[in-house]
């Protein structure tokens, strides 16, 4: 399969960091959202499972073809609670039809990373929408059940190493799990919408504690309310992801440039850009305001 990105023809970035004040405005007028989590860690999820489909063996899904907005894969049960967030997009669609699903849904996840506090994240737009015969079969979404080889072996699909893995799992500081959608649940403290690299710093510093919870699925708890899933837990487990682990908790510049980078990889997996067009790099609101 070959993605060829095509910028929506005659469009600058001016007319992109429209788009971004858009969402960036509708998240803050939103900011009651799940508890007052907000919108911006379920936009970042969406973008992430946009581009989860990924294989490098035949190049097929990713974040190309915009394919998430057939329920065909919206309704993979993994990707419960997205719902949320491509509603929120939705109207942002409305406004700005001429842009692509696949650029709406990762420049959904870049705009709130970056109004979340996260690193300016450099992005393309040109991701053609494609139809629903090429939405791939449910079955190519992660489970949180895994342990450190189910996580490595995953990531292989995409031809991630040990160190991008970590990274980009550093998403995990943000937002939370809901019974409703993955039976998993927490954590319950309020700020889980600031980007930093206290993911790391949770898992190294905390005294984890494996237990079933209200829907008898396993999980780590730790006091003051925090959890990780069995596949975060794993980045301790395995002496390989650990040494990324301290790293990061070391280090918040490399953890955000490192994230940065790797985030930037995942949503453009498998697409060939014009590398004589600049990337994009949107002010956030706050840096308009003066
Ligand atoms: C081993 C891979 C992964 C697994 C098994 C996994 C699993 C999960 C689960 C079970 C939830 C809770 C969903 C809910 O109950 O609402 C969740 C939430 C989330 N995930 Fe992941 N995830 C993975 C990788 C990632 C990656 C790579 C990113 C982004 C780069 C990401 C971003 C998020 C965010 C931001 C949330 C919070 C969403 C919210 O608050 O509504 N995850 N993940
Ligand atoms: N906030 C989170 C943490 N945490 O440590 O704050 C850990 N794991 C998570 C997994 C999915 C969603 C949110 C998580």
């Amino acid at each position: 399969t070959l993605h060829i990105a095509r910028p929506e023809k005659g469009k600058t970035l001016a007319d992109f960091q429209n788009i971004y004040n858009s969402i960036a405005e509708k998240m803050k007028s939103e900011s009651a959202y799940d508890d007052g989590t907000g919108y911006g860690p379920v936009l970042v999820r969406l973008s992430w499972h946009s581009s989860a489909t990924y294989d490098k063996n035949d190049n097929s899904g990713g974040s190309y073809g915009g394919t998430f907005r057939f329920k065909k894969e919206a309704s993979d049960v993994l990707s419960k609670g997205l719902e949320n967030a491509t509603k929120f997009l939705d109207p942002i669609h409305s406004e700005y039809p001429w842009l692509s699903h696949g650029d709406l849904y990762t420049l959904g996840g870049v705009t709130a990373l970056q109004e979340l506090g996260g690193p300016k994240t450099p992005w393309r737009p040109g991701r053609v929408d494609t139809g629903p015969e090429t939405v791939p079969a449910h079955g190519r979404l992660p489970i949180p059940e895994g342990n450190a080889s189910y996580v490595r072996n995953y990531y292989d699909r995409f031809g991630f190493n040990d160190q991008e893995v970590v990274a980009l799992l550093g998403a995990h500081i943000l937002g939370k799990t809901h019974l409703k959608n993955s039976g998993y649940d927490g954590p319950w403290d309020d700020d889980t919408n600031i980007f930093s690299n206290e993911f790391f710093g949770n898992l190294l510093e905390r005294k984890w504690t494996l237990e079933k919870n209200a829907a008898s699925n396993m999980q780590y708890n730790a006091k003051g309310g925090i959890m990780m899933l069995p596949t975060d837990y794993a980045l301790v487990q395995d002496p390989k992801y650990l040494k990324y682990v301290k790293k990061y908790a070391d280090d918040q510049d490399a953890f955000f440039s490192d994230f940065r980078d790797i985030y930037v990889k995942l949503l453009e997996r498998g697409i060939s850009f014009d590398d004589s067009i600049e990337p994009l790099v949107f002010k956030t609101l706050k840096e308009q305001l003066k």
